[in-house]
């Protein structure tokens, strides 16, 4: 049977590694929290809001992202977010998320962790009942902010440290290199938490390396400049090392000129371990399955490029070794009937 290709996309079994929870918040559901929080938000139509969102560099989504968050108070409002993107995920293929929150975006403003933190942990749940979708949480610290902060978020944390899988580290990267958190994410480790980190986004492949040597990071989020030093693609085909790469994103945030130069491809013929993943998808204009078709059209990618590109999505989880086995074959399964 010859599926075509939306279907074959939407259908492909996937997991998704880098969603910033707080990116998947649709203008509709900022509106419908602002009026049950009594919020002013500095826009009168989901229009306008939607206009907004033309960005030429990652600071000016970042001011447009913190701003829409402000929206979210209440461990409701975390609950609705993570299910509504959970229902999208779900609908896109997608068995398996690893979602990232930024707490400190929030305990800043006067939101108790708790709140954040049993709100996302109720939806991952009400989503493994509704669709069978398993998840993991991974909380990111803010790099514009000091490692003191981030040492007081991991400090919050603890009382639900068995229910994180991983710190991450996500914010303005340059200025702020990996260096920056070396004893925070030490002391993650020490307490059995995995590591990941924003690296090569829009800094230069020094911080890739610094991920690498100082922060021990178990996957790099984004690593396109990663593709400027010859010696560190190197480095990472030998390391296996699983890139969260985001092509609707590299786009938006102009880290590509033109989806039609993304280097997705050229990453997998390096024999880099590349994924496709959405970033902060209701700013930048599609879910993983969205991610998955531009890039297929634009840079003419086959199916067993997709194919692998999912697979690489299970072998680059946290997921446990038995799981991903199962997922793979499902993939297999799925692949060979269409
Ligand atoms: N693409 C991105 N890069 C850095 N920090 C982020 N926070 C949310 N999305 C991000
Ligand atoms: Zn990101």
């Amino acid at each position: 049977m010859v599926v075509e290709l939306e279907a074959f996309v939407r259908g492909l079994p996937k997991a998704e590694l880098h969603l910033h929870i707080e990116g998947s918040l649709e203008p509709e559901l900022m509106f419908a929290l602002a009026r049950r929080n009594g919020v002013a938000l500095p826009y009168d139509s989901v229009e306008a809001v939607r206009a907004a969102y033309a960005f030429s560099n990652l600071q000016d989504f970042l001011d447009i992202y913190y701003a829409g968050a402000g929206v979210l108070q209440t461990r409701q409002d975390f609950h609705d977010l993570a299910m509504a993107y959970f229902d999208r995920a779900a609908a896109d293929g997608v068995r398996h998320a690893e979602i990232m929150f930024d707490p400190q975006t929030h305990t800043d403003r006067g939101v108790p962790f708790a709140e954040v933190i049993e709100g996302l942990l109720s939806a991952m749940a009400e989503a493994q009942a509704r669709h069978g979708l398993s998840s993991a949480l991974i909380m990111s610290f803010l790099r514009h902010l000091s490692q003191d902060a981030a040492f007081a978020t991991l400090a919050m944390a603890e009382p639900w440290l068995d229910r994180i899988a991983a710190v991450g580290l996500d914010s303005s990267e340059v200025g702020h290199p990996p260096s920056k958190f070396a004893e925070v994410f030490a002391a993650a480790a020490a307490k059995g938490l995995r590591r990941v980190a924003h690296a090569g986004e829009e800094g230069p492949p020094a911080y890739v390396h610094e991920a690498l040597d100082l922060l021990d990071v178990d996957r790099i989020d984004h690593g396109n400049r990663a593709l400027e030093d010859a010696g560190l693609v190197a480095r990472l085909v030998e390391q296996g090392m699983t890139l969260t790469v985001c092509p609707l994103s590299n786009h938006k945030l102009c880290v590509v000129g033109d989806l039609a130069d993304h280097p997705l491809d050229r990453m997998l013929a390096l024999g880099l371990k590349a994924t496709v993943n959405s970033d902060d998808p209701a700013y930048f204009g599609g879910y993983v399955a969205d991610n998955y078709l531009a890039v297929a059209k634009a840079r003419s990618l086959s199916r067993a490029d997709l194919v692998q590109l999912a697979r690489n999505s299970f072998a680059g989880s946290f997921l446990p070794t038995d799981a991903i086995a199962r997922h793979l074959e499902e993939i297999d399964a799925y692949a060979a009937a269409s």
